[in-house]
């Protein structure tokens, strides 16, 4: 994808996320952006886990990747919809920048290993300071995991 993850645009202190960041050389460098140009409502991502994200049982991964992809694709998804909502250019300053506050995910069926992962998103509420996310993670046409996520806006100072 040619297009600018929401990700790339966090400022460098920022950007050592383990689950997302792109300074971070040992984590998952996860990448979110809108679904298309015309629906700003609806975010995706897409990851592929590697034989050494098993969660034990052979060729299926680990409930903690799976949870910190959903955590990175929330928060970012957050992120956009408040810079959308404001009419601003991600990125720009002053930053809103969104942490996890709850995460809650149903592990619906086993998520294989090696097969690209698509994480879909969507805000459905954004009110204040706090927002609520609402999480999909799917390999092929096969839903693996849900998620509800509440972030939290981190306070300017
Ligand atoms: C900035 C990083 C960018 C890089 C990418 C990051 C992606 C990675 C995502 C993560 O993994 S983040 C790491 C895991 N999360 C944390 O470490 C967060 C730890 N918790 C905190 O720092 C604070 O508890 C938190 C910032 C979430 C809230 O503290 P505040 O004092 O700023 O919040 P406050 O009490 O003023 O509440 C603000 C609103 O959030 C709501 N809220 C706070 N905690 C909540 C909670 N746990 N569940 C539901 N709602 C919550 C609270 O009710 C309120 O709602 P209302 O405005 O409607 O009244």
């Amino acid at each position: 994808m040619s297009k600018k993850a929401f990700q790339d645009s966090y400022s460098a202190e920022f950007s050592h996320c383990y689950g997302c960041g792109r300074d971070n050389p040992h984590g998952l460098q996860l990448k979110s952006y809108w679904l298309n140009d015309e629906d700003k409502t609806h975010t995706i991502a897409h990851f592929t886990p590697k034989p050494y994200h098993t969660g034990g049982v052979p060729n299926n991964a680990y409930g903690g990747l799976i949870a910190s992809l959903l955590d990175c694709h929330g928060t970012a998804s957050a992120a956009a919809a408040a810079y959308e909502t404001q009419g601003r250019k991600m990125g720009s300053t002053p930053v809103l920048r969104f942490v996890t506050a709850s995460l809650s995910i149903d592990f619906l069926r086993p998520t294989p290993i090696g097969e690209e992962l698509t994480l879909c998103g969507k805000v459905t509420q954004l009110k204040d300071r706090k927002a609520t996310i609402t999480l999909s993670l799917s390999a092929g046409n096969m839903l693996c995991a849900t998620g509800t996520m509440t972030a939290v806006r981190l306070k300017s100072e």
